[in-house]
């Protein structure tokens, strides 16, 4: 695991908005081999799209041939509602770079058969081999994409009835009324995302201090399922200076050094 540690919000929005340009201008993508990237959304990843945004401004990535993969969508909103996944792409990423709509992939919530449609995810990513970089959030209580504590960390793509805690946190968003949100959700599994060759994800404010500490210091545990991450062979936790408030001074010192020295922990 490589942990990042920066200062603020948008520091760690441009760090990971570097690392996927980067990683997309080395793979060099074609129409016949395209860089394939998982995606979140979340008001974590909001100063990455931004900084992703201006990289693509200033002519320094191309998305022509990127195909996305996007973690989750809510189950019952029609793409239109301002508060789908689909609307939050579209608004906040895929209508300000170059990306060609055949190449996005977000799951259908509205889908007559659910199951079959989280099916039908999983075939297209396989269709593509991997995903090459996966980048995501993490929730309050270390959820990943919306694998709620107590998710099989085998998970696959699949329909999640969403917790309380998921619940309110996310009304924020539905003029904080917990009865507008959603209660279920498709969600990518854990597995889904453990098989990404790379995984990148950001966590951002105090209130992710103890789901950073889980996942850094804690055991691989189904309740914290960011957990699983420790499984992982190349996953990187870039993450601001709150969020980092319970590590212990010993862990923080050691990754902080490590990436000073760039010497990385893989
Ligand atoms: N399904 C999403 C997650 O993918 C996201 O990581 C989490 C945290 O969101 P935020 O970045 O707004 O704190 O919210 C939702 O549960």
């Amino acid at each position: 695991m490589r942990l990042i540690p920066l200062n603020s919000s948008p520091e760690v929005g441009q760090w990971a908005a570097r690392y996927i340009v980067d990683a997309i201008n080395k793979f060099a993508p074609t129409a016949e081999r395209p860089f394939v990237l998982g995606l979140p959304t979340g008001g974590t990843p909001l100063t990455a799209y931004k900084a992703l945004i201006a990289l693509y401004n200033a002519g320094e990535v191309s998305f022509a041939n990127v195909v996305t993969f996007n973690m989750d969508e809510y189950v019952g909103l029609e793409p239109s509602h301002p508060e789908s996944y689909y609307s939050f792409m579209h608004n906040n990423f895929f209508s300000h770079v170059d990306i060609q709509e055949q190449n996005i992939n977000l799951l259908n919530g509205l889908a007559e058969d659910l199951e079959a449609e989280c099916q039908r995810f999983e075939d297209k990513i396989k269709s593509y081999g991997q995903i090459n970089l996966f980048m995501g959030g993490v929730g309050v209580d270390g959820h990943i994409a919306f694998n709620e504590p107590g998710s099989s960390l085998s998970s696959r793509t699949r329909v999640k009835t969403l917790t309380p805690d998921t619940l309110i946190a996310n009304s924020r968003f539905f003029d904080n009324d917990i009865n507008q949100v959603p209660k279920l959700a498709l969600t990518i599994g854990v597995a889904t995302l453990l098989d990404a060759k790379e995984v990148l994800i950001l966590i951002t404010g105090h209130n992710k201090a103890q789901a950073l500490q889980a996942a850094v210091e804690g055991s691989v545990n189904h309740l914290w399922t960011v957990t699983a991450l420790q499984l992982h062979q190349k996953a990187i936790l870039a993450c601001d200076a709150p969020s980092t408030m319970e590590l212990k001074v010993k862990t923080l010192k050691y990754f902080s050094e490590l990436e000073a020295e760039n010497i990385g922990n893989l």
